[in-house]
This record gives structure tokens, C-alpha cells and sequence, in this order.
């Protein structure tokens, strides 16, 4: 319009009067429009005008030669197998194992394109630092990065080495404080009806997970404070919500999202909160240091916990007030839901097979009858205890393998190019992973693999006296993802599984379980992306066990 205007000579000044008429009217027309827009339907334009951008820009990193999965025609958008993903990567990554098992493959997810990986390079690629291949980056873009303010967990791996050479170095010392936690506040969160009772078990285990994690995070009184119990639960939730909902969106949009997610707002007062908590205990630690470095007498013993460890060993940087509540909060995230889950879908697998009720509970009476109740004399100890409930860990292998929590484990991301020994080349910044779902129910590794069988790892296991400490529910095996695999497998894993068994035990002792409508149907588990969890909206039926004498 510019160009026709410039063209007009001055003698045909009516003719230029129209359409300068004609300029201001159409202006004044788009004023009106955009006058009359309401902030909603600016926030849609906006945000579908940088939708389409995205679909265009976002970064696409493959192995070479990787084929895409998930377009039904060769002209689909990207933006459409974002979508499908979303509400169907189950399909796609099933489909994508049976046709590509041997060669690496794509799927995209709206912020990232995942390179699926052949089985066999997991042991290639198993000691390889997280300077090369960061787990950490991977779970990071996951939650949301920046939006979540979780990228800094990805600037130092202190939350990975408390775990690994704290936690788990100790166990038999932390199994035996948690227990008798556990026995004290038990009666705060698990009902004692004696009649069947409908329970939120989901929530009571949170809960339960979240208690245990903290006496050992943040010790006493921190870990019973409601507050605390609270964010070490809703944190992780807030999060994953944050980041489910951004990851609906193409990264380009994640500016204006973000701002409109309510869940963000809670992940900052999560923080915060954590922060006033903190910031005490960590107070009296620096104190009694300085006390003892002094020679002065302190006047109460600290516990030993993993909060103190971190303080005494972490760089200014990583003890900073706020990264320390960030990192406790992560440390939250990768202990409590991951453990209630697993409780959660071992009672669902329970009450779905009760046959096996009696044969978990006898073996459990069995070590009573050997060793007395747990920590009544040296050798019942709680890890000499549980490492006996040789069915129930098996039980746990097998709903474990029917239950991954996600499709894709384990996960990494290329810090740097890298080239394998067959000559695969993964360039910097790709996010590799594994279809450990599809694997796990692969006839050629797991025999009639939709049959749940409970007691397979213990047959394994007794099947040659060099099998015996192998396919433990600790285990991280090429054939066993549950827990990842390689250096930078979950290093909480030998303290999940007692937590775990420790729960149980009481809860199998004492109560009765079925689900709400008398079937032994189990409800089927929620898909959102690669990640699986079990029905929130689903219940149990509770009561005092009846067949036991006393
Ligand atoms: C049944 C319970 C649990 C499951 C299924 C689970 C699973 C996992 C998986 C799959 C990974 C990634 C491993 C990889 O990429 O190779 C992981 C990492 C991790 N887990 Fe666990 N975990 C559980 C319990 C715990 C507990 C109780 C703790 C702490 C006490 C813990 C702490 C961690 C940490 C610190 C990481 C490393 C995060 C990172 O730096 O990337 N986990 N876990």
C-alpha cells in the first residue's frame, strides 16, 4: 500500500484523498478489532501465532539415519506427533520397538525429539560420566528446566553423591532409624478400622514415604513438621504438573505458559517454604561446627543426617539457602512418589492375584518366628530382616516390570558429540533413552512376558547358588530398568526397596486389602507422554486382618 501511494502524482490529488480516506478507515477498522479483542483471545493469538513458529524452529537433534515414528502420512506436521505423543506414546513406542529394535528410531514430544536406542549399546554407553551423557540434564528438561526452576540441579551432582556415599554405604544404620520411625508416628497416618474401610492408600503412602525420607533428609523435629511433609510431597506434583502442561506446548510458547500455570506459583511457594525450614537446622549445623572446631561443648547431638552431610562436604556454591532447598526438594521428588508408587501397584498386584496374599504373609511369619519382630536382638536387625523376604522382593521385581513408572528408562543427554564403536554418531545436545517397557516385555528376555508372575526372579535366583544375589529388587540390570542402569543408575535404590518392604511387612501383618468393588480386577494404570502411574481416583477396601490369632 506504501508503494501506491509514493506513485501518485500531485495533480491527482482527489484520487489521493480517497485512499488516504480509505487507509484511515481500514486502520480505524483495525483498531476496533484489536480494540475489541478480550486478553483471552489475545493470549490464543499470540500464543497460537508462536505455536506455529515453534513447529518450525524447534531444535531437532537425531542419531543420523534414525527414522521418525508416529506420522500416519508423509505430510503430517510435526505438530500433530506432538500431539498423538501426548495421548499415545505407549502405541507408538510399542510399535517403534517391534519394527526398529535393532537401529536407533525417533519419537517426538513437543519440547524434545527422543532417539531411541538398540539394547545393545546399553553397555557400551554404561560407565560413560555424566560430563558425556548427563542423566541429570535428561530428568531436568523433563521436569521443565528454567520453568521450574530445577536447572540448577544440573550444575552439580552433590544430591547424587549424598545418596551414594551417605545413604547407601549406611543402610543397615538408616533402615533401623526409619523403622523406628515408622513405629512412632504409624498410628498419624494408617486407620486401624475394624470392619472393611474405604482408604485413599495412594495418599496414605505418600505420606508414609515422604516421613521416612525426611528423618533421614532432615532428621527430627523437620520431618514431622506438617508443613515439611507437606512440600516434600506436593513439590514433585507441582512440578511434573508444571512441566506436563508446558510440554503440551512448543518451547517457543513456554514464556507465556509458564506464567499461566497455577502450579508453577505453588513450586516457588514450595521453595520458599523449604527455604524457612532449612535455613535453622542448617543454622545450628554451621554453629556446632564452628563449636567443636573451637573445642566448646554443644549442647544437643545433632542427628546424622543427610542435610549435615551436604553441608559439611558441599562447595559455598551448592550450600547456598536456596540451592540447598532446591536439592532437598529434588532428593523429595526422586524418593517419595517413586517409593508410594511401588507400594501402590504391589498392593493393586496383591489384591489382583490375592492368591499370593498367604504366601507373602507366610513367609513373613516365618522370619518372625526365626528372628522375632525386627530390631528385638542384634541379628533382626532390619536389613538381616528384610533381606529374608526373598518372595515379597521378588513380587516386587515382577510388579516393578508390569508398572515402570516411565516407558524410557534410563535417560541421557549428550553433553558432548560422541561416536560409538560401530560408528553410530550421537551429536552434542541429543537426548538418547531406552524403550525399558518394550524390552522388559520382549518374548526373547521375559518368557509369556503378560503373564504377571510373581515369584520369576526367585526361581532365577535359586537356581544356581551363584544366582543368588543377582535379580534382587535392587538389582539395575540390562534386563531390569526399573531403577535405570549403569554409573548413573538411582543410587537411593537399596534404601527404596527396604523402605518398601518395611511398609509392607507391617501393613501385610496387620490388615486385610481388596479393591472398593469386590473384583480382582485392577485398575488400569494413566498414561500422560512416556510417563505411567497408577489411577489416582483409585481406592481400597482396609480392615484389621481377621485370620490372625493375635
Ligand atoms: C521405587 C523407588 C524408586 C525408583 C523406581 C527410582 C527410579 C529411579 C530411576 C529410573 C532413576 C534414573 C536412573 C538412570 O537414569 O539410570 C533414578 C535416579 C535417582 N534416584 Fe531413584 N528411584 C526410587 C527411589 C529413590 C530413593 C528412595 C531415592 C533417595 C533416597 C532416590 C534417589 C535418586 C537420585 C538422587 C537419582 C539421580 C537423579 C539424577 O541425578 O539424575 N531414588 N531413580
Amino acid at each position: 500500500m506504501s508503494a501506491s501511494l509514493a506513485s501518485l502524482s500531485p495533480g491527482n490529488a482527489s484520487e489521493a484523498n480517497d485512499l488516504l480516506q480509505q487507509v484511515i478507515d481500514r486502520s480505524t477498522h483495525l483498531a476496533e478489532l484489536v480494540a475489541s479483542l478480550t486478553a483471552g483471545t489475545t493470549i490464543a493469538l499470540v500464543l497460537g501465532t508462536l505455536l506455529l513458529l515453534s513447529a518450525f524452529t524447534r531444535p531437532k537433534r537425531h542419531v543420523p539415519g534414525a527414522p521418525v515414528l508416529g506420522r500416519k502420512h508423509w505430510w503430517e506436521p510435526d505438530l500433530l506427533l506432538y500431539w498423538r505423543y501426548t495421548a499415545n506414546a505407549r502405541t507408538i513406542i510399542a510399535d517403534g520397538y517391534k519394527k526398529f529394535k535393532d537401529q536407533p528410531f525417533v519419537v517426538k514430544r513437543h519440547d524434545v525429539d527422543f532417539n531411541v536406542m538398540p539394547h545393545k549399546y546399553l553397555d557400551e554407553l554404561r560407565l560413560v560420566p555424566n560430563t558425556k551423557l548427563s542423566s541429570i540434564r535428561a530428568n531436568v528438561q523433563n521436569l521443565g528446566h528454567k520453568w521450574t526452576f530445577t536447572t540448577p540441579m544440573s550444575e552439580s551432582n552433590l544430591h547424587f553423591r549424598v545418596v551414594q556415599n551417605k545413604l547407601t554405604p549406611e543402610l543397615p544404620k538408616y533402615l533401623d532409624i526409619i523403622k523406628k520411625e515408622l513405629d512412632e508416628i504409624w498410628s498419624d497416618d494408617i486407620p486401624d478400622p475394624q470392619d472393611w474401610q474405604e482408604v485413599d492408600i495412594q495418599e496414605m503412602m505418600r505420606r508414609l514415604a515422604a516421613r521416612m525420607a525426611g528423618k533421614v533428609f532432615v532428621g527430627h523435629p523437620a520431618c514431622r513438621d506438617e508443613d515439611w511433609i507437606r512440600i516434600s510431597v506436593g513439590f514433585a506434583m507441582d512440578v511434573f504438573t508444571t512441566g506436563a502442561i508446558l510440554r503440551m506446548f512448543p518451547p517457543l510458547t513456554h514464556p507465556i505458559v509458564a506464567w499461566l500455570i497455577p502450579a508453577r506459583y505453588r513450586v516457588m511457594e514450595n521453595l520458599r517454604t523449604a527455604e524457612k525450614i532449612l535455613e535453622p537446622l542448617m543454622k545450628r549445623h554451621k554453629d556446632n561446627i564452628a563449636k567443636k572446631a573451637a573445642g566448646e561443648p554443644i549442647e544437643e547431638e545433632e542427628e546424622d543426617t543427610l542435610l549435615n552431610w551436604m553441608i559439611d562436604r558441599g562447595t559455598e556454591e551448592e550450600i547456598r539457602l536456596d540451592r540447598m532447598a532446591l536439592r532437598q526438594l529434588f532428593l523429595c521428588l526422586a524418593a517419595v512418589h517413586t517409593t508410594s508408587m511401588s507400594i501402590t501397584h504391589i498392593l493393586f498386584d496383591l489384591c489382583s492375584h490375592p492368591e499370593w496374599f498367604p504366601v507373602i504373609r507366610g513367609e513373613i511369619d516365618e522370619i518372625y518366628k526365626d528372628l522375632g519382630p525386627i530390631n528385638s536382638s542384634p541379628e533382626s536387625s532390619a536389613k538381616n530382616w528384610l533381606n529374608r523376604l526373598e518372595k515379597l522382593d521378588s513380587f516386587f521385581v515382577e510388579s516393578q516390570r508390569s508398572n515402570l513408572p516411565s516407558l524410557f528408562v534410563p535417560q541421557r543427554i549428550a553433553v558432548q558429540s560422541m561416536t560409538l564403536k560401530d560408528g553410530t554418531h550421537i551429536p552434542k545436545g541429543t537426548k538418547i533413552t531406552w524403550a525399558a517397557h518394550s524390552h522388559m516385555h520382549d518374548t526373547s528376555i521375559t518368557q509369556d512376558p503378560a503373564n504377571f508372575d510373581p515369584m520369576r526372579s526367585y526361581r532365577k535366583r535359586h537356581s544356581s547358588p551363584e544366582l543368588l544375589n543377582k535379580h534382587l529388587a535392587s538389582s539395575a540390570s540390562p534386563n531390569s530398568l526399573a531403577f535405570g542402569y549403569g554409573s548413573q543408575a538411582c543410587p537411593g535404590r537399596t534404601f527404596s526397596v527396604g523402605e518398601v518392604k518395611l511398609i509392607l511387612v507391617r501393613l501385610l501383618s496387620d490388615y486385610e486389602f481388596q479393591f472398593t468393588d469386590g473384583t480382582t480386577n485392577r485398575p488400569a494404570n494413566m498414561f500422560a507422554g512416556e510417563n505411567s502411574f497408577p489411577d489416582p481416583s483409585a481406592k481400597l477396601l482396609m480392615r484389621r486382618r481377621r485370620d490372625k490369632s493375635s
